[in-house]
């Protein structure tokens, strides 16, 4: 078993013979305290593995607060493509009250992230550039589960598959999102499904090409929002989708701001102008017509 890379803070605190006050509680409650034979929290969890998974490069202070703040950013990535993926595969089966719930969790995680930027922004420029040279060529532009999201979010574009030409399981994984047909598109074949009638343009076609906003989409949608009792579900479905694009917008630009105040205006490590290109992705826009329709109702 590896050794976790932080000390128990209790390290060292030598256990008197009498009992204290919280052992007492401890016998009352009779919490089981052999894990001799039992799966214990850390066995369940994989906690040793996770633990020690934290591998600074460099000698700085700050080096812990960036991989963590990045794994635990990973590991909610995760849960947010198992439910996006679910949510889609759910939509694409008429199987809406589950889709509603898991795309309700995505904007949370989503949100979650957007809060996650307060504690990378207490590192201050002099504190991250002790680091940054070990970081070499690394990037999160190189991040195949981001580049997931972004995908089955619709924001298609084949130059990203670039940077996981190395490694044919994690390209596998990020191909089958940018081959399949997104969140967006599920939902506008569901609302023909209804027979709301959308562009066959957009119902089938090659799901590889990055979406193009439509004035005949638009109108799809303006049906639903003028009779929303007609279309409860469409209605849903499309709030649904506003609030995970508010979310993501709201983590792009606390994304961008922090790497203003850090880095300002240098080159990014991963080979991009840095503020010059997340300040492109800010114009990203993944449903538009859901935007749009707003000025036109
Ligand atoms: C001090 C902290 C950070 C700095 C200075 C920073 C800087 C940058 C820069 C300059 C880029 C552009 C690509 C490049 O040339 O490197 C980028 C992209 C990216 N970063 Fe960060 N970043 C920081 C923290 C984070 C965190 C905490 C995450 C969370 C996972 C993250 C995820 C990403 C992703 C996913 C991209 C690709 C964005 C896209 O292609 O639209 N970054 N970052
Ligand atoms: N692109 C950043 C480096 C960076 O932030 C980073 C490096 C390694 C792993 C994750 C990172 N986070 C986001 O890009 C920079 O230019 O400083």
């Amino acid at each position: 078993m590896s050794e976790p890379t932080s000390g128990c803070p209790m390290h060292g605190a030598t256990p008197s013979s009498a009992p204290s006050a919280g052992e007492s509680i401890v016998a009352e409650e009779k919490a089981q305290l052999d894990f001799s034979q039992s799966m214990s929290y850390g066995d369940y969890l994989q906690i040793d593995s996770i633990l020690s998974a934290q591998k600074p490069l460099s000698p700085a202070h700050d080096e812990l607060l960036f991989i963590i703040q990045h794994q635990t950013s990973e590991l909610w990535m995760k849960l947010m493509l198992h439910e996006l993926t679910a949510a889609i595969a759910h939509i694409a089966q008429d199987d809406l009250p589950p889709a509603f719930k898991m795309l309700a969790r995505v904007s949370k995680i989503m949100e979650q992230l957007v809060h996650a930027w307060d504690v990378l922004a207490t590192m201050t420029p002099p504190e991250y550039s002790a680091m940054r040279p070990y970081l070499g060529a690394s990037s999160g532009f190189q991040s195949f589960q981001y580049r997931c999201i972004e995908f089955s979010l619709g924001n298609k574009n084949a130059a990203m598959l670039k940077p996981h030409a190395h490694a044919p399981e994690r390209l596998a994984l990020v191909q089958a999102a940018y081959e399949a047909p997104s969140l967006y598109d599920e939902a506008l074949k569901l609302m023909a499904r209804r027979g709301i009638a959308v562009p066959a343009s957009h119902l089938q076609r090659d799901w590889t090409q990055p979406y193009v906003a439509d004035a005949g989409v638009e109108a799809a949608w303006l049906q639903v929002y003028r009779a929303p009792r007609e279309h409860w579900d469409l209605y849903q479905l499309a709030e649904e989708l506003t609030d995970l694009e508010d979310a993501f917008r709201l983590w792009r630009f606390r994304h961008v701001t922090t790497v203003e105040r850090v880095i300002g205006f240098k080159r990014g490590t991963g080979g991009t102008g840095g503020v010059s290109y997340l300040r492109k992705m800010l114009d990203v826009v993944l449903f538009p017509e859901i935007w749009s329709l707003r000025t036109a109702l």
